[in-house]
């Protein structure tokens, strides 16, 4: 068959060769074609036609000026795509020569078009003794390295920062986990996680030497760094790599992430009600980013967070200054993205004007005034660079075209030699307009007229009824239904030097977009400081305006233990709700609460917003509270609600169990832990002796611990243990009728309110009351009957000696209990 193919065939196939796992968009004069498996592929997602070339070979095709919405769908899908140009102009029959450009995959996306403003991660995970994470947003420059020490805490990582493109080695085993939460997992030749080929380009990253990376962390880094450059973005990355020190941050794992909504909300997956969407009032996508990193990474050093803090406080003292430095941040452009695309060369024109106007806005930031620091010193350090900012202004234009090759970019009185092009490209066009008018009296036709189109040029075009009799000189050229068109040499010979003109104004004008490009970047550093600068003002503003919209207070933030909130509220569900605010006080004599009430009381609301309020102040933040103080916690862990993880054969209780494991095994003493029916899972009895004993060890450790139970018998270990203290909610009852107050009180509830919520919920009255009925039947609420139904269920053969030394306690507590 190869004998029979094109010389354009043959060249698709030549270059396909080479990029056989992407889709080749291969570009045929305004279009980019798709050819066989390829073809296929894309008209079934892209719902195109699907037609044939030669009768040979599947095809389809997409116009190049609409490719980037064809091409965000594929990636979406998480397709790799290869741009294959022509990157020669064509002349005549000549095949013109094509090259694949870029290929774009999810992680390696820097067009404008095909991003949100969020961070666009890519990463490798290398897993030897520790599992090193890479993660590099290109579109941004951002690049950091972390190691974990397994694969959970790996995954939690994964689900904070959550990367679109994730490279793992063949070997990796865990797969399936990554997939549950990335959309394109590669899997990589293990020789790919090469330690000298990682070594040869991390040389290019400026700041590699002075990191002390372990072996783990230079494989993953070397892994995205070489796909990066794979897909033709760059050859030398100018990238700043970043170590983070998980002991530098406070830890929030997985479950937390998950169940405490910060990110992601437990309906959909979506933003909506997440502690994100509540507090994130940012007017920069650089500025959105950065506070969504502050809740990846909340702080432990309390100097910081004061700063922070204090920042925050005089934003929200200033509420008219806010207001107008807000408005001034709203005129900065993504500038992490525009300096970046700037330095891969992948920039236009629109793109330096943003720069520009943005500068300026960095200009007026500069001329603020503060008290506190960190707004000092953010402001001080703003670097409008005027003599860039005037460069770009008097070189381009006011608004020009998204492509430099459309020309029209360079202002005038920029260069001489283009003024003089353009003045003597129009001195041609006017002189055509003159010979419009002379042939227009020499030819006595009225409606002659000069007129010009891409494919024929300059023409003369006159009425078919009035094409009779014209000078010698006039040479046909195109026959239209009602109209002749002619040129005639002079035309011809004009049309040729304007042409010319164009050529050389479209190469000058590139030579010149490309020096102040690279003059821009010359300054690179400088513009990323500024973003940097810009980023966290705007966070700080957001948090200023936060705490004013919904009344949040200032916390203590300090080294101490305790944690004391006045009136604290859930801070996403009191945007929905008529919140009722509740206390809470752990203290070392007070560290372990035990919550008991009814269902739909309001416990685990409770639970997660003095974590939701213990975060918010670890990044800096006010906090839905009249009062707060926070001694600094150094990981957050919870266990709230039940999951089954059915795919992996482990029942609800199983997990469970491995949760609790894995929170005792790492928690310490400075961490919070919140635990919401623990045990409930399993069997009544072995439930109720598992928390007992986990309470019994997490006393010992120390730790703060919120532990909302149905189990009664719990409140017992108040009495046992010196830091546990017993606390309730209780439905309100009045005139019959029972409601929520969602009022968390001291001590511990006897009443069990089933039936009463059953009621509520207008189960048939009979039912109702048949239930009371048996409840007060002496064979359910009699205790005697339930210890010696318990005491024969012991199956005293089996048990170790231990064990039944804990049944003989249990039950010797339980009857000294009834005779009290
Ligand atoms: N302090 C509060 N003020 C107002 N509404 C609240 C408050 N706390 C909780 N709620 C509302 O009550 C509902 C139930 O709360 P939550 O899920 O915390 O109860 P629960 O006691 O944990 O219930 P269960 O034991 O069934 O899990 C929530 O959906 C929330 O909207």
């Amino acid at each position: 068959m190869s004998e029979k193919l094109t010389p354009m065939m043959e060249q698709y196939y030549r270059i396909k060769q080479k990029y056989k796992d992407a889709l080749l968009f291969f570009r045929v004069g305004d279009f980019y074609e798709l050819f066989d498996d390829d073809a296929r592929v894309a008209s079934k997602e892209l719902g195109i036609v699907l037609t044939s070339r030669d009768k040979k070979h599947a095809m389809c095709g997409v116009p190049h000026h609409a490719a980037y919405s064809y091409i965000k769908k594929l990636i979406e899908k998480g397709y790799k795509v290869a741009i294959c140009e022509q990157v020669e102009e064509p002349t005549g029959k000549k095949l013109v020569r094509r090259e694949v450009v870029r290929v774009i995959t999810p992680g390696t996306v820097v067009e404008e078009e095909l991003l949100t403003t969020e961070s666009n991660y890519l990463m490798a995970l290398f897993k030897r003794e520790k599992v090193a994470l890479a993660f590099l947003d290109v579109s941004t420059g951002e690049f950091f390295v972390t190691s974990v020490k397994n694969v959970d805490e790996a995954i939690c990582e994964v689900l904070k920062y959550s990367p679109v493109e994730c490279l793992i080695p063949e070997s990796f085993e865990e797969v399936e986990e990554l997939e549950k939460l990335v959309k394109n997992v590669r899997r990589i030749e293990d020789e790919q996680f090469n330690l000298k080929r990682s070594l040869e380009v991390l040389k290019d990253v400026a700041n590699f030497q002075a990191l002390e990376l372990s072996e783990e962390e230079i494989l993953a880094c070397g892994a995205v760094l070489n796909y990066a450059k794979n897909s033709l973005l760059f050859s030398k990355p100018a990238l700043k790599l970043q170590k983070l020190e998980r002991s530098e941050y406070m830890v929030l794992d997985s479950t937390t992430i998950k169940n405490l909504e910060i990110f992601r909300n437990l309906v959909d997956g979506g933003r909506r009600g997440t502690l994100l969407d509540v507090i994130d009032k940012t007017v920069t996508a650089m500025g959105s980013r950065l506070l969504k990193k502050w809740l990846q990474r909340p702080l432990l050093d309390v100097t910081e967070i004061e700063r922070r803090l204090d920042a925050v406080e005089e934003l929200k003292e200033k509420s008219f200054v806010r207001r107008v430095l807000r408005e001034t941040l709203e005129d900065v452009y993504d500038l992490e993205r525009i300096i970046t695309r700037l330095e891969l060369g992948k920039a236009n024109p629109k793109d330096l004007v943003a720069l520009k106007n943005s500068l300026k806005a960095v200009g007026k930031i500069k001329k603020f005034d503060f008290q506190s620091k960190k707004l000092r010193d953010l402001v001080y350090g703003m670097n409008p660079m005027e003599e860039l900012c005037s460069l770009i202004e008097k070189a381009i234009v006011e608004d020009p075209p998204a492509n430099v090759k459309d020309g029209g970019v360079i202002r005038e009185g920029f260069d001489e030699e283009l003024d003089e092009l353009r003045k003597a490209k129009k001195e041609q066009e006017e002189f055509i307009k003159r010979l419009e008018e002379r042939e227009r009296k020499r030819t006595g036709i009225d409606n002659l007229r000069v007129g010009y189109n891409n494919v024929f040029g300059y023409y003369i075009e006159i009425p078919k009824s009035k094409a009779k009799n014209l000078p010698r000189y006039y040479i046909r050229k195109q026959t239209l239904v009602n109209a002749e068109r002619f040129t005639i040499p002079e035309l011809k010979d004009r049309e040729e030097k304007i042409l010319a003109y164009e050529e050389r104004i479209r190469i000058l004008e590139q030579e010149i977009f490309e020096r102040i490009r690279r003059e821009v970047v010359r300054h690179a550093e400088k513009v990323k400081d500024s973003a940097e600068r810009v980023a966290e003002l705007d966070v700080l503003c957001s948090l200023a305006e936060v705490a004013t919209l919904y009344n949040y207070t200032r916390p203590k933030v300090n080294e101490g233990f305790d944690i004391i909130i006045r009136d604290g509220r859930h801070p996403a569900v009191e945007t929905t709700t008529k919140f009722v605010p509740n206390d809470v006080n752990l203290t070392e004599n007070s560290r372990i609460l035990i919550i008991t009430g009814p269902n739909m009381a309001g416990k685990s609301t409770y639970l997660r917003q003095v974590a939701l309020i213990t975060i918010l102040a670890q990044i800096g933040s006010f906090v839905p509270a009249s009062y707060a103080v926070v001694g600094i916690v150094d990981k957050i862990f919870t266990r709230i609600g039940l999951v089954d993880d059915i795919t992996r054969g482990r029942s609800t209780f199983m997990v469970e169990m491995l949760e609790i494991g894995r929170i005792l095994n790492n928690a310490t003493k400075r961490s919070l832990i919140l635990l919401d029916e623990v045990g409930k899972s399993t069997g009544t009895k072995e439930g109720l002796s598992l928390a007992w004993a986990i309470i019994e060890y997490l006393h010992e450790l120390g730790a703060k611990v919120l532990f909302a139970t149905h189990y009664h018998e719990l409140s017992k270990l108040e009495n046992e243990l010196a830091g546990v203290k017993n606390y309730h909610f209780r439905l309100k009852e009045e005139n019959g009728k029972v409601e929520f107050d969602r009022k968390i009180r001291r001590g511990f509830s006897k009443e069990s309110y089933g039936i009463k919520i059953a009621e509520m919920a207008n189960l048939p009255k009979r039912v109702v009351e048949r239930a009371y009925e048996i409840l007060n039947s002496e064979n359910v609420n009699g205790e005697v009957p339930e210890i010696v139904e318990e005491i024969s269920k012991i199956d005293v053969m089996n048990l170790t000696p231990v064990q039944a030394l804990v049944e003989l306690e249990r039950i010797v507590r339980k009857c000294r209990e009834l005779k009290s």
